[in-house]
């Protein structure tokens, strides 16, 4: 049974270790916001050139690539390509929606 000093110095490391968890939800979060905000582009110049929405060859490269930058950083690829397709899809969404309000 660990005494009442080992609780409190685990409650004091769960703490910090929870502010640097903290710190890179918002780097994430912001870096999304950043992402998202490039993808817009893209969404806008497709629209106004009558592109497709999605573009599977660039996608299917975009997913080989971040599955060997998440093995090289031991994060599971699987994961990182799941991860992927969720913002690949919203992205698509939104250029769909662009496209529909330029009346295409
Ligand atoms: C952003 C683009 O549009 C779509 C979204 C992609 C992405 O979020 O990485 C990749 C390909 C496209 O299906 C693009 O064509 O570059």
């Amino acid at each position: 049974m660990p005494d009442i000093s080992d609780t409190e110095a685990a409650l004091q490391q769960l703490h910090s270790i929870r502010q640097s968890i903290d710190n890179i939800d918002a780097a994430v979060i912001h870096m999304l916001a950043e992402r998202f905000k490039f993808t817009q582009q893209v969404g806008a110049l497709k629209a106004e050139h009558g592109l497709p929405p999605a573009d599977p060859e660039r996608e299917r490269e975009q997913i080989q690539r971040l599955r060997g930058l998440a093995e090289e950083s031991h994060l599971d690829p699987a994961f990182a390509e799941k991860f992927l397709n969720f913002i690949i899809a919203e992205v698509i969404h939104h250029h769909e929606r662009i496209a529909g309000e330029n009346g295409r």
